[in-house]
């Protein structure tokens, strides 16, 4: 499923690539203002810090919220007291794209992360242009050699990555790149399987001095206290907000 998430998402770029150039997508990049400072706004404090994402639909839930304004969804996110907002652009399965990044974009001033499954520098090339200050690299859509380039090009252009994993083995392959934030997706992305205990038993193998996200799984307060003892300066939720009142949920979150 993730290998075919990922040949998806890169012929959809590779599609848009005929209309839109690679030198004029660059270009449009390399001349946008400097992306926000990501690993400022995630920075460990006393309180855990919330990514909340912008998500339709999904593989394994299908179709999750209409959100047909997702600037509107973001700016109740950014005053609810998100530290920064995921929008997934993947168009196929979860109904996302980078219009929907640049609606976001102009709405909110926190850091806003394209989450798509990236394989290719037009799409890092792409996530900045539409305004994005991080770009999602999936260790296991990867081999270490497109992992480096990709993450080494994402700071090139002032951005951060959020590097996700799902293994011991994926966290060293983080690290081994020099990541500065690591995720730990508690949903297995071929089986969609999910594992709430993942993100402590990964923890302890990223030092201090790596931001440490915890992805997935998050329906309450207690999830987020439970990723929040295990270590995780971050929380990545999306289908909580997508299905409540985004401001209430996010106030029981922060609250942890
Ligand atoms: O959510 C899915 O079904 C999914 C399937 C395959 C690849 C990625 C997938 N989701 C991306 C994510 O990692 C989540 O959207 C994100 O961590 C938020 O998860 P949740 O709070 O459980 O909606």
């Amino acid at each position: 499923m993730l290998q075919e998430l990922l040949s998806g998402a890169v012929s959809d770029a590779e599609e848009r690539l005929l209309t839109r150039p690679f030198a004029s997508v660059e270009a449009a990049a390399r001349v946008r203002p400097p992306a926000l400072d990501a690993l400022h706004a995630l920075a460990p404090t006393e309180r855990v810090k919330i990514l909340a994402e912008i998500k339709r639909a999904s593989p394994s839930r299908g179709s999750l919220a209409a959100i047909t304004d997702p600037a509107a969804l973001a700016v109740s996110y950014e005053s609810g007291g998100a530290s920064a907002i995921s929008v997934l652009t993947e168009g196929r399965r979860f109904h996302g794209s980078l219009t929907d990044l640049e609606q976001v974009r102009a709405a909110v001033s926190i850091p806003i992360l394209r989450k798509d499954f990236i394989g290719t520098p037009y799409q890092v090339f792409e996530a900045r242009a539409a305004g994005a200050d991080l770009v999602l690299l999936i260790v296991a859509a990867l081999d270490q050699s497109t992992l480096l380039s990709l993450h080494d090009l994402i700071r090139e252009l002032g951005m951060t990555a959020l590097v996700e994993t799902h293994s011991g083995d994926e966290v060293s392959r983080a690290l081994d790149i020099g990541a500065s934030l690591v995720g730990v997706n508690a949903r297995d992305l071929s089986t969609f399987e999910l594992d709430q205990n993942l993100f402590g038993a990964l923890a302890d193998k990223i030092p201090s001095g790596v931001i440490r996200v915890a992805e997935s799984a998050v329906k309450t307060a207690a999830d987020v206290a439970h990723y929040r003892a295990a270590g995780a300066d971050v929380v990545l939720v999306g289908e909580a907000l997508v299905t409540s009142d985004p401001i209430r949920t996010l106030s029981e979150f922060l609250a942890v």
